[in-house]
């Protein structure tokens, strides 16, 4: 006798789990790294639904790095320390007595929550910044101003390299790598501040990451923003890169990351809303085409 899902609801349960199938095998020991925007991190539900999508993903077979950001945590904290703080095409402008601010929330404060909230369910997430094994080193970053100028904005760092002999000797320790983006100068003594998603896209690339996912505060990026909601779900490298130059605030480094990470090896990108829980299990282990997804020009079906 055939039992229907109608007459046992528990049926619905167990074919969710069978539907997963599919993507358990093809992400099967694979490297995802994730970047947990600080504008997602909106509330304690959320964090604590991220730290347990994570755990899953490394049980379920995955080798997850998460790499942080907190903008909006070290916004307040320079307010705080009654530190101004301004943007520059998309860049904080960080002086010496801003750095040490940066440098405490992210590597103090928001990196600890992370990983106290992974441990929760096991001795499973480490923390570093880039300055750790010199994970990630920079130079000083000088954007062009209007007229060609270099533009001094402080301690910001562009990135020189990604070591990643820690993360992946932590990664083949079965544990779980929470990178700040703090990064070691290679030409002074200082520390540097890089953008999140810009150190996101480094670590999937010298990682040869199976995908990169972006964790934000929108659905994905959309059409005619600020205009339109209409969210963009598949975009070729080379469809991203005509129109990179016309992106504003945000979206720019994370669309620069999505485009870097799919150039050098980085299986897929994608930009999802990290506000909508569990949205990383979505994006994983279902058909939901959510958010924007980013695609090497030639499809690599092996991967
Ligand atoms: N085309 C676009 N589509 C979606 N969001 C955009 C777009 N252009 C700019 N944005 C802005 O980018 C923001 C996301 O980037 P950001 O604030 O840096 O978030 P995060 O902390 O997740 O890195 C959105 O909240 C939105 O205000
Ligand atoms: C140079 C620079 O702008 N660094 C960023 C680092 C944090 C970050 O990028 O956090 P989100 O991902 O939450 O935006 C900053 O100081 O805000």
């Amino acid at each position: 006798m055939r039992i229907s899902t109608q007459e046992h609801p528990a049926l619905v349960k167990a074919q969710s789990v069978m539907d997963a199938l599919p993507w358990l095998n093809r992400h099967q020991g694979k490297i995802c790294v994730i970047k947990f925007g600080g504008n997602a991190m909106i509330d304690d539900e959320l964090k604590a639904a991220f730290a347990h999508d994570i755990v899953f993903l490394r049980h379920a077979g995955l080798k997850p790095v998460v790499v942080h950001g907190g903008g909006p945590q070290i916004s307040k904290a320079l307010k705080l320390h009654d530190i101004e703080s301004e943007f520059k095409a998309g860049l904080r402008v960080t002086s010496p007595e801003a750095m040490n601010v940066v440098r405490m929330v992210l590597a103090g404060q928001v990196q600890r929550e992370l990983v106290g909230l992974i441990n929760q369910h096991g001795p499973l997430a480490v923390g570093l910044t880039g300055e750790d094994a010199d994970t990630i080193t920079a130079v000083k970053h000088w954007p062009e101003g209007e007229e060609g100028e270099k533009v001094d904005i402080g301690r910001v760092g562009e990135i020189a390299g990604v070591n990643a002999g820690a993360v992946e000797a932590l990664l083949a320790d079965g544990r779980i790598p929470v990178i700040s983006p703090v990064a070691r100068s290679v030409d002074d003594d200082y520390v540097y501040n890089v953008n999140a998603d810009t150190a996101a896209a480094a670590v999937a690339a010298a990682l040869n990451a199976h995908t990169l996912v972006f964790l934000t505060d929108v659905e994905g990026l959309y059409a005619d923003w600020p205009d339109s909601d209409e969210v963009i779900s598949r975009l070729s490298a080379s469809e991203l890169e005509k129109i990179l130059p016309e992106l504003a605030d945000g979206m720019v480094p994370k669309m620069a990351g999505c485009l870097h990470a799919v150039r050098n090896g980085v299986g897929s990108a994608r930009v999802i809303d990290g506000r909508v829980q569990h949205s990383v299990l979505l994006e994983m282990f279902t058909r939901e085409e959510i958010g924007t997804l980013v695609m090497p020009d030639i499809e690599d079906d092996l991967r």
